[in-house]
């Protein structure tokens, strides 16, 4: 038997490094029944729950904050680890792991590094020359330790990626990325990977295709770091793989996850993967979020009004590569279609055409491509940005934290489209804080989780809002980061509404209340067409998971692709 990697005790708490040794404040986070993550045998954690809870409980396995009343002994990074020799040490435990294990951290919804704008449409062609690295030279230029060819060979082929590892980073689709981001983290082999919401954006194939490589993985079956060792020691030396989901993680529960470690209001407790499932099951009859504004919405209505957009035949290649195969689309307004397909299989590239940030957007034949009535190559394409609300993985990528940009500003730059400072005029302003007031007491950086449930209710003052309006974008975390930028695609309530993964990066509660925002913003938008001062607004969601459509399943449209061909559309 070997001592436990993570052993975190019963009743510990939580607090921020270099607060009062007895502390004046309540914790972080505190552990009801502690947390045991044991470094060999048959085990595999997942991490659910509020979304705030769930992050400070990574940044804890990875020894970010302060523990309290009893500290792991003194020795080294990362500390929680420590407790696990301590462990050892007290049930007389030989056999100790020696080293200090590495623990790696892998979260996808991170902006880019640097903060900077970075050109998002350069993934649809004209490739600049620092775009034109190619996912092989990425594993073997920028891991360290550097991956061995063969390792390389093994992960893309369990992974499903041989054939991207000659394309350019750029170019994969958002699914594609996902993938080679999670080969990344495996090819890294720590002895510890932390993987945040790893099957967001990937489809229902790839989804169950990763949770049974991951639980190879994590059960030694797998083992990137020795692959001659014996069964035996594989095991004692498999990756543990720790998963922190969305929600209550039931929609993706990887089978080999035996054991869930829960948030709620600030209190982690660790369940049997069974208990845990009973238990949801049971709390799910109490309680559901029932979007108040639903029954307000006309979700199929046939428009006599001319198409939004109308696509006719529409084929792209990159060389041999069909990514479009003569594709046909009408959008009518008031629709609601959900845009389907797997991973790579040419949405993006279609919308990109729509949105006029694909470089043959504006040179296709006339006929093929109409938008606003009119044939693309006769709308400007500031006119497509200020009259399409787009929200998505690559726009979350490229918007700018380096400017300066307030939250309000950067909800506000959806009345241009652009990604640049504009001044408001006091109505938009006023509806900027009218978009923000709902998510008030998620977006207030004062607030601790305890706190919000206590004043959720009560209306929010008027200073709080302008406090959230003037904080800067990108002092706001990832999650709520995501939340902005959906605003910024629905501010100006625009003729159509693109949503390509919008929820992605954001929590289930979150995106929750995004949808009765929706449903109210439809309401209205319905009722000043009805007396003929619009018309309504055609909106296209891109999703893999059928619960993030923000319409009641079966109302609204599909379009589904399949390797660039439309095999479905009702
Ligand atoms: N420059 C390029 N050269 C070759 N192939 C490319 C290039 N750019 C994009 N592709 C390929 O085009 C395909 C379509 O990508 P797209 O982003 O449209 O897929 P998607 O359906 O949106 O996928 P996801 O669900 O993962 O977001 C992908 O297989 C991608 O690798």
């Amino acid at each position: 038997m070997r001592s436990p990697l993570v052993s975190i005790p019963a009743r510990t708490g939580i607090f921020p490094l270099g607060s009062a040794t007895v502390p004046t404040t309540s914790p972080l986070l505190r552990f009801r029944n502690g947390l045991n993550i044991p470094s060999d045998g048959e085990y595999g954690l997942a991490i659910v729950g509020e979304g705030e809870g769930r992050r400070r409980l990574v940044q804890t396995l990875l020894s970010k904050y302060r523990f309290h009343p009893h500290p792991p002994a003194p020795g080294v990074f990362p500390y929680a680890y420590n407790w696990g020799l301590e462990a050892a040490h007290t049930q007389g435990i030989t056999n100790p792991i020696q080293s200090p294990p590495s623990i790696r951290h892998l979260t996808f919804s991170k902006p880019s590094a640097t903060g900077e704008f970075t050109d998002f449409t350069a993934r649809y062609g004209a490739l600049q020359e620092e775009d034109k690295d190619t996912l092989l030279q990425f594993f073997r230029e920028s891991l360290f330790p550097a991956p061995t060819d063969d390792a390389i060979a093994a992960i893309a082929s369990i992974l499903r990626i041989e054939h991207l590892l000659h394309l350019p980073l750029v170019a994969l689709s958002s699914g594609q990325t996902r993938r080679s981001r999670i080969a990344a983290g495996l090819l890294a082999a720590p002895r510890m990977l932390i993987l945040e919401d790893p099957f967001a954006g990937l489809d229902v194939q790839s989804r169950k295709e990763i949770a049974s490589m991951l639980g190879q993985v994590n059960s030694g079956a797998v083992n990137l770091k020795t692959p001659s060792q014996d069964a035996r020691s594989r095991e004692e030396d498999a990756m543990r793989l720790v998963l922190s989901l969305r929600g209550t993680g039931t929609i993706g529960l990887p089978e080999y996850v035996t054991h869930v470690a829960r948030v709620m209001g600030g209190e982690v407790e660790t369940l049997g993967k069974e208990e845990y499932v009973e238990r949801v099951k049971d709390e799910e009859g109490t309680h559901h979020v029932v979007p108040d504004a639903r029954q307000a919405v006309i979700h199929t209505a046939e428009s006599s009004a001319k198409p939004v957009v109308d696509v006719q035949g529409v084929s792209i290649a990159y060389g041999e590569v069909k990514v479009l195969d003569n594709v046909s689309w009408r959008i009518h307004p008031g629709q609601r279609w959900h845009l389907q397909g797997s991973n790579g299989c040419g949405k993006t590239t279609l919308l990109s055409l729509i949105l006029g940030h694909h470089p043959k957007s504006f040179s296709l034949p006339a006929e093929t491509l109409s938008i606003f009535s009119k044939p693309r190559r006769e709308v400007a394409t500031p006119t497509l940005r200020r009259r399409i609300g787009h929200a998505s993985p690559e726009i979350f990528a490229a918007f700018p934290r380096s400017m300066g940009l307030s939250a309000g500003e950067a909800v506000g730059t959806g009345y241009e489209g652009v990604f640049s400072r504009r001044r408001m005029t006091e109505e938009q302003r006023t509806r900027i804080q009218s978009l923000l007031e709902p998510f008030v007491d998620l977006l207030d950086r004062k607030r601790t989780p305890s706190s919000v449930n206590a004043t959720s209710s009560t209306t929010p003052t008027k200073s709080t809002l302008d406090l959230i309006y003037d904080t800067d974008f990108s002092h706001f975390p990832a999650n709520q980061q995501a939340l902005l930028l959906f605003l910024r695609a629905i501010v100006s309530r625009p003729s159509l509404l693109i949503l390509d993964e919008a929820s992605q990066g954001m929590d289930e509660e979150t995106w929750a209340r995004c949808r009765v925002l929706l449903d109210k913003e439809w309401a209205e938008i319905a009722q000043q067409a009805a007396s003929a001062t619009g018309d309504e607004q055609a909106v296209v969601v891109v999703s893999h998971w059928e619960e993030e459509v923000p319409w009641d399943a079966g109302s609204g449209r599909v379009l589904r692709l399949h390797e660039g061909k439309v095999v479905h559309q009702e």
